[in-house]
């Protein structure tokens, strides 16, 4: 029995007469292949991915096991349209709190439409990807009562500056509520969950060393998918911390050429979480994030804070 998932973060979503992903109770996620070149230069991707054999082993763990494609019926009842099958990352999860990240300064590449490069352009100067290296495209984060979810809107994350992408990369791992003005990000579950031989630090570690040296594919737009399980680690239990790399709608060749916009992009990320390591209480800015009617102003400030951010 397929159904649309309850932990999509970013992305195209079903609704509004677009068919978005479905997941199946055997562990699959169902993405919908989008009409234009998008949907098949990803499902080429995969299919090259998947028979490489310059590929390590190591590396291919931090992909979603591919399944080939399948004709199912769309989400949105227009009928039967072929998906990518793959495996479903936040399967088995019960309380899954889910970062979508999206890799590079640019997010567009020379060979994609005038129209595509402004579009992205514009997104990525706005974002923090063009300053940053790469923005927080969306997230759910649990609290620590088990019906408390925190899925903010995601044009408030995408733009965020350098001091709000820490303060959230912070709040991923907090035990205390984002929402509630008079708590700091107390950064409670940053070893279990960042940190550590298997973490979410070792895991992109792992990543870059492999970036740095190959020419294969240039990923851009592609996104860091980090998940770990709220549940067991409020209960002192493993985080279960994955990283995955999802979405591969713009892969070009690499054409013996590094993945300089990649492996920057993914730097940055590994410099911030490695400071939430190393300083955990270090900060210097309060985060306001706005409602879009302008009206209920939600704080999250941190310790010895100077810099409002507003948006
Ligand atoms: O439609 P939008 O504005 O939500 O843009 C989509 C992006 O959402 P975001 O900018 O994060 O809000 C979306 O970004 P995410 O995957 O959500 O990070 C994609 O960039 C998508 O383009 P494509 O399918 O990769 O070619 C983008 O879709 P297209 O506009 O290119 O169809
Ligand atoms: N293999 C997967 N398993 C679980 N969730 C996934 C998987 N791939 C994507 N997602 C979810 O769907 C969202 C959008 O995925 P993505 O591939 O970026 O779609 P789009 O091409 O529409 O941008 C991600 O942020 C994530 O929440």
């Amino acid at each position: 029995m397929l159904k649309v998932p309850d932990h999509q973060v970013a992305g195209h979503k079903g609704g509004h007469g677009q068919p978005g992903p479905l997941i199946d109770d055997s562990g699959r996620f169902y993405k919908p292949l989008q009409d234009d070149d998008r949907g098949a230069i990803e499902a080429a991707f995969y299919t090259s991915f998947s028979s490489n054999t310059r590929v390590p082993d190591h590396i291919r763990r931090f992909f979603p096991v591919f399944h080939g494609t399948q004709l199912i019926e769309a989400s949105d009842g227009s009928g039967q349209r072929p998906h990518l099958v793959l495996e479903d990352v936040v399967s088995g999860r019960s309380h899954p709190s889910v970062m979508d990240v999206k890799i590079g300064s640019r997010t567009w590449y020379p060979e994609a439409s005038e129209d595509y490069i402004q579009r992205c352009f514009e997104k990525d100067r706005k974002s923090s990807s063009l300053c940053l290296g790469f923005r927080i495209s969306g997230l759910q984060l649990y609290g620590s009562e088990e019906s408390e979810l925190w899925k903010p809107e995601r044009k408030l994350v995408q733009n965020l500056s350098a001091d709000g992408v820490r303060v959230v990369l912070k709040n991923f791992v907090s035990s205390n509520s984002p929402i509630d003005p008079n708590l700091n990000p107390d950064c409670a579950f940053a070893s279990s969950v960042y940190g550590g031989s298997s973490g979410i630090l070792a895991q992109l570690l792992e990543l870059k060393s492999w970036f740095e040296d190959q020419t294969i594919y240039h990923l851009n737009s592609c996104s860091v998918l980090m998940v770990y399980e709220k549940k067991k680690v409020l209960k002192g239990g493993s985080s279960d911390a994955e990283v995955k790399l999802i979405d591969f709608a713009h892969v070009t060749e690499g054409n013996g050429i590094i993945d300089h916009n990649f492996v920057g992009g993914l730097c940055s990320l590994i410099k911030f979480i490695s400071e939430i390591l190393t300083s955990p209480d270090e900060c210097t800015t309060k985060v306001c994030l706005q409602n879009s009617d302008n009206k209920n102003e939600i704080l999250t400030s941190s310790n010895e804070c100077t810099t409002k951010v507003c948006l």
